[in-house]
């Protein structure tokens, strides 16, 4: 396994005298970032990695992604994993029972109005329209990024009570306010079979940071793939070093 840090950082494996449960982001944790949403290689050894580990973790694994339910389902086509998605607006418990917040959606409209006429005159722009939050994707056109960030702003900032504006990697995420990956932690944290369990989270985006600091609280394990700044106590260089690290945590855990 590469490790870009310092000794230091390298993530030890969660020790066996303590249960733990799993989260894990998606793009750019566990599948490299590509040209479009669309175009991600989810394969059936990362599809086996996770049905795995929720059975060694008697369930306690959870994606928790930016991206929405059916989207992350159409991908990784496992239907039970529990799952929360648009950054903690929408999840999947373990009994499989799907929920969605929807106190936004009438400004959501509004603001998804506006968006969509700005990329229906500019090809290199993308709409992925969630549901419940909005993903406008500038991965090809990067230069437009500044003006992007000034106009949304301005937009969201007329829905200062339900509305956020997160900016990711060449991508702007308008969501629900008061939703983020830490709250959807927190709300696994507090179900079965996930409570009483000290966290793990792998993820590599800014939204990822709102995660690690809920496991920080709960003196889990916060690891960040990839460089930049973090509040994570550990790193792994990428989603190939994410795949061995896990593989190796199973390996641990079968034999104990
Ligand atoms: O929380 P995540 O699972 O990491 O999801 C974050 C966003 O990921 C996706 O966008 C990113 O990945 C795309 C595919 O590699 C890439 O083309 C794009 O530039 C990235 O920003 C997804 O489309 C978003 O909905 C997620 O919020």
């Amino acid at each position: 396994m590469v490790i870009t840090t310092p000794d230091k950082d390298m993530p030890s494996l969660p020790n066996n005298d303590r249960s733990w449960a799993l989260f894990l982001d998606l793009d750019g944790t566990l599948v490299e970032l590509v040209d479009h949403p669309d175009n991600i290689a989810v394969d059936d050894a990362l599809r086996m990695r996770l049905e795995t580990l929720t059975t060694l973790l008697d369930g306690a694994v959870a994606v928790i992604s930016g991206r929405a339910i059916d989207d992350l389902d159409k991908h990784l086509t496992l239907p039970t994993l529990a799952m929360s998605g648009q950054h903690g607006a929408e999840w999947r418990d373990s009994q499989g029972n799907r929920h969605i917040a929807r106190a936004h959606q009438k400004a959501l409209e509004a603001v998804r109005q506006q968006v969509r006429a700005h990329v229906d005159r500019d090809d290199a722009l993308y709409l992925e329209d969630k549901g419940a939050s909005l993903a406008l994707h500038y991965r090809h056109r990067p230069e437009a990024g500044d003006i992007l960030n000034r106009e949304l702003t301005a937009l969201i900032d007329k829905y200062p009570e339900v509305l956020e504006l997160h900016q990711g990697k060449f991508v702007f995420e308008i969501k629900g306010r008061g939703y983020d990956k830490g709250v959807a932690l927190e709300r696994f944290l507090a179900t079965p079979p996930f409570t009483d369990r000290c966290p793990v989270f792998i993820g590599d985006d800014r939204t990822d940071e709102d995660g690690f600091r809920t496991v920080n609280a709960h003196q889990g394990l916060a690891i960040k793939v990839g460089t930049g700044e973090s509040i994570a106590g550990s790193r792994l260089t990428d989603p190939e070093a994410v795949h061995e690290w896990l593989d190796q945590w199973i390996t641990l855990l079968q034999r104990s």
